[in-house]
């Protein structure tokens, strides 16, 4: 596909833009960019909530633990509300995967030919502390026939699966960043005109940086390879920089180039962030911007779901820092098979 035919010029309105994308596609229905358009208008919703929440009521904790056993905020069920029902009511999707909800959602739409994954709200530590938060959100195309509603099968898709994921970033300004297979897209949302507008056309990410997030406050949990990495990111003099909310920490290295990792630690041996909601979707913007996604070993898409909340190490970010860790994650693998080979 030549990305320069879709080039569209910025300040382009993002519904203007997947119009114009759509037509790109001779067959195109235009039910996922309904969809596309869906979730950017549940964007602008809780991009509202977001900035308003220290002036209301709805900063601090909801009182209720989602299926992961995290406390739920009030920001993380008011996205998740406004996600889902401007998803029910678009019509487009028929089953839902949330990370605030243990079961599929079923939306009633079961002549919708999509099942959409989402992080309603994610970086849920810093809400209340004024840092940037985003949400996360993966469109697949259901397997099941219309008719009836979507199942496991519809759900459990590999990453390479994906007709279209983003993120939004609700940061010092609101941005949704997207692709569908054809690069990635960055539109900057502007409250006054409430419409987002085309700012970062066709993302490439630097194949190599001098950035490496993590979080060191783990590192005593650390694998002897993963300290050994961190130990090769200081010795090449690389900045550490780590925001706590995931969006936020692969919008920046996205843009500067760098790696972020959620490593298998020994207190959580599978990572701590969620395949189906989080990793897919990432994994799935930073191949398309030339970059790289792994679980420190098989690539992050290639990854074969067993359940909806399942989590995975994530190794992600500009080729060549992925590829490096991936060198030293390589030593301990072979250790731990030379070992059990023994
Ligand atoms: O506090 P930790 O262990 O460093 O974890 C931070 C990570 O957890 C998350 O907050 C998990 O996402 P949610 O906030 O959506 O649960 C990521 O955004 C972030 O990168
Ligand atoms: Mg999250
Ligand atoms: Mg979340």
């Amino acid at each position: 596909m030549d990305h320069n035919k879709l080039a569209l010029p910025v300040g382009t309105t993002l519904d203007r833009f997947i119009m114009r994308k759509q037509e790109d596609f001779p067959y195109a229905t235009g039910e996922l960019s309904q969809l596309l358009r869906d979730i950017a208008l549940a964007t602008k919703i809780v991009n509202r909530e977001i900035n308003r929440s220290g002036l209301i009521d709805i900063a601090g904790a909801y009182g209720n633990r989602n299926v992961q056993g995290e406390e739920q905020q009030k920001l993380d069920v008011i996205a998740n509300i406004r996600f889902i029902r401007a998803l029910r009511n678009g019509g487009e999707v028929c089953t839902i995967i949330s990370e605030e909800d243990e079961e599929m959602i079923q939306t009633g739409n079961v002549q919708g030919k999509y099942v959409v994954a989402i992080d309603p709200l994610d970086g849920s530590s810093n809400i209340d502390v004024n840092v940037s938060i985003g949400t996360i959100f993966s469109i697949y195309r259901r397997v099941s026939p219309t008719g009836n509603e979507g199942n496991e099968q519809d759900c459990l898709q590999t990453g390479t699966h994906q007709v279209a994921a983003g993120y939004v970033i609700y940061g010092s300004s609101t941005m949704m960043v997207y692709t569908t297979g054809n690069g990635v897209n960055g539109f900057t949302y502007e409250p006054s005109l409430g419409e987002f507008f085309l700012s970062h056309p066709q993302i490439t990410t630097p194949k190599t940086g001098a950035i490496y997030s993590l979080n060191e406050g783990n590192s005593n949990e650390f694998s002897e390879a993963m300290t050994a990495y961190v130990d090769h990111c200081k010795q090449q003099g690389y900045s550490a920089r780590y925001i706590g909310s995931l969006v936020a920490d692969f919008h920046r290295n996205l843009l500067k180039g760098g790696i972020y990792i959620y490593p298998a630690t020994k207190k959580a041996p599978n990572g701590k962030l969620r395949l189906m909601y989080e990793c897919n979707a990432l994994a799935f913007i930073v191949e398309q911007a030339g970059g790289k996604s792994s679980d420190g070993r098989t690539r992050t898409m290639e990854l074969e779901p067993k359940g909806m909340h399942e989590r995975c190490p994530l190794f992600i970010g500009s080729t060549e820092l992925v590829e490096k860790a991936e060198e030293f994650m390589a030593r301990e693998y072979e250790a731990a098979t030379a070992a059990a080979l023994k």
